[in-house]
């Protein structure tokens, strides 16, 4: 827990430290007021009246300094709490910033939403509201123990010896709280996974159920978390009635060592020493509990924010892809090539393998057309070339570096991409566009949306390119969206462009402006593209079959058209569906 909390607050966290010494050290002024407690009781009973008002001025003020130190530990603990809802937050998407592009699927989305939300002000609250009573709980009733073995050895080794069973109570508990908790968390971000889901997915779920009903994935989400969530009560109130029991006994087993304590004294009348004796004792004892089930009256809300810890910890345990270690590297490419050398990829131990010894060698300057069927491949080749996952086995490399030498920002100042799901932020077009380089001028910002057809767009909105796009680009359609992406890739001016040819989202005037982009930066940049146009495969210096994972045909568009292989069946299947005729070298006509 601590180490975790350490990791959140990076440097801040000796405030951490600190507060916890000064908590300890507030339980210790408890302890102390029990201690002055005695004597003031012991001469009380005496009716020694001006001994008692002395010890009285003492306690007085050992309970005003202990308020007075209470107040400043609660400032420092609130402190802790706003350093960590200021630096967790940031250190966790630092962190969550150099994970690998991979990493980011909807599951781990909706977890790091939920962490940063809910379970980062759940851990604020600790160091703000619950540690102070908790440290001070235990460091309390060992100061009182202290006082016990004083008072009487005996009492004192019932106590000592109570502690550890006590402590194992507490540990059982927590532990079966912590199941609880790990399942409800589990069912919670992946009902708000399915919610959200579902809120993207109307038009899907309209078309083919009718409007306002929930899908089967959300029903069974929330069947789930509901589970859950009356699991984990139930452990909840078990574990509450536990350790609360757990404390009574120890109670219990105190009073009656005083009780056998007064017994092999005297069994008929008490002597005025052992009255005195005895009511110390009693004091000692319910002061002993007290904080002890105080301490136990906090175990839910430590739990709580103990799974939400966890959870941090396993982010936090998410490794970066490795960076290259300085000097020799990193390398620089020397150009604009990129080549692939025996590469094996699979998406995580035990998974099947997607790519299988593939090699490919793409000239600087020239054009690639990657074909091949549904699942063959393709998209994670390419991304491989963008390292959004390291390759299992071979390597891949940009201007002759292997992309696991290279710095992230020089491999990344490389390489532009056109993908399907190239997302727009909420904010305008021009903010938008300038993703791919914030220091471009108007001129250069004007340049790339009219070469990527943005400028009609902006005319029709009363904005222009300051309009607007809406959360993700809903204010805009799949053809517009990805006019602003193509744009935003332009306006990058990358030696390398990587380019998932759309398909269904792509009107035919949008599919005409992708070809013409690639036709202009033909010659100019590095282009690999996943073709689905016919016009744009003709347009490729090399094209490259995938199939299952393999490269099964490789070579010009008409060398390939003339082998009757893969490709030109392929080809022959798609000209007939739509129509096309293909001459002789591959050309499109
Ligand atoms: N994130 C992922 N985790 C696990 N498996 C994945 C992941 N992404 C893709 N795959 C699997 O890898 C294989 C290749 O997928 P890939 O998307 O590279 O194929 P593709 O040729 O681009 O397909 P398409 O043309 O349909 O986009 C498929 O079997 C797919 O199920």
């Amino acid at each position: 827990m601590l180490k975790t909390l350490n990791l959140l607050l990076g440097e801040q966290a000796p405030l951490l430290r600190r507060y916890a010494w000064m908590a300890a050290l507030y339980g210790v002024l408890c302890g102390l007021c029990t201690a002055l407690l005695l004597p003031l009781m012991a001469q009380l009973l005496q009716a020694q009246w001006r001994g008692a008002g002395a010890w009285l001025l003492a306690l007085l003020a050992a309970v005003v300094l202990a308020w007075w130190w209470r107040g400043r530990v609660e400032q420092a603990g609130v402190g802790v709490g706003v350093a960590v809802l200021q630096t967790g937050r940031h250190r966790l998407g630092a962190h969550v910033a150099r994970l690998p592009m991979g990493w980011f699927n909807a599951q781990n989305t909706a977890k790091v939403s939920h962490l940063v939300t809910q379970g980062m002000m759940a851990v604020a609250q600790l160091p703000a509201h619950v540690f102070t009573p908790v440290i001070s709980g235990v460091v309390a009733p060992l100061v009182v123990l202290a006082l016990l073995f004083v008072q009487d050895w005996r009492l004192g080794l019932v106590g000592l010896l109570a502690l550890p069973l006590l402590l194992g109570v507490l540990l059982l508990t927590a532990r079966m709280g912590r199941w609880a908790d790990a399942a409800f968390q589990r069912d919670f971000a992946q009902t708000g996974q399915r919610m959200v889901e579902f809120a993207q997915a109307q038009s899907v779920l309209r078309a083919f159920q009718g409007g306002g009903q929930s899908t089967r994935f959300v029903a069974q989400a929330i069947d789930q978390q509901r589970q859950s969530a009356g699991h984990l009560i139930a452990v909840s109130a078990l574990s509450s009635v536990l350790n609360v029991w757990a404390v009574q006994a120890v109670f219990a087993a105190l009073l009656v060592a005083v009780v056998i304590g007064i017994d092999q004294h005297s069994a008929q009348v008490l002597a005025p020493g052992q009255v005195i004796g005895t009511v110390l004792s009693m004091l000692l004892i319910s002061r002993f509990v007290e904080p002890l089930l105080e301490l136990v009256g906090y175990a839910e809300a430590l739990r709580t924010a103990r799974g939400q810890l966890d959870a941090m910890d396993a982010l936090f345990a998410q490794q970066p892809l490795p960076q290259p270690q300085q000097p020799p590297h990193p390398q620089l490419p020397r150009d604009a090539s990129i080549t692939l050398r025996d590469v094996h990829f699979s998406y995580g131990a035990g998974q099947p393998a997607v790519l299988r010894g593939i090699n490919l060698h793409v000239p600087p300057g020239s054009m690639t057309a990657l074909v091949g069927a549904s699942g063959s491949g393709k998209s994670t080749l390419v991304r491989l070339m963008a390292r959004f996952w390291d390759v299992d086995q071979g390597g891949v490399l940009i201007g002759g570096s292997d992309v696991r030498q290279m710095d992230e920002a020089q491999l990344a100042a490389q390489i532009s991409q056109i993908f399907q799901d190239s997302y727009l932020f909420a904010g305008s077009i021009a903010d938008n566009i300038r993703i791919g380089r914030p220091g471009a001028s108007d001129a250069e910002l004007w340049e790339a949306a009219r070469q990527a057809g943005v400028d009609s767009i902006a005319q029709r909105l009363p904005g222009g390119l300051d309009s607007p796009v809406g959360e993700g680009g809903a204010q805009l359609s799949g053809g517009e969206r990805q006019r602003i992406a193509i744009a935003r890739a332009l306006i990058k001016d990358a030696p390398i462009l990587l380019v998932d040819e759309a398909t269904a989202a792509l009107d035919t005037e949008n599919q005409a402006l992708i070809a013409q982009t690639l036709e202009r930066l033909r010659g100019q940049r590095t282009v690999v593209v996943i073709a689905h146009q016919l016009s744009t495969i003709a347009m490729a210096d090399q094209v490259l079959v995938l199939e299952g994972g393999q490269v099964v045909e490789q070579g010009t568009p008409a060398q390939l058209a003339a082998r009757a292989g893969r490709y030109a069946q392929w080809l022959a299947q798609r000209a007939q569906a739509q129509g096309w005729r293909m001459a002789a070298g591959g050309e499109p006509v």
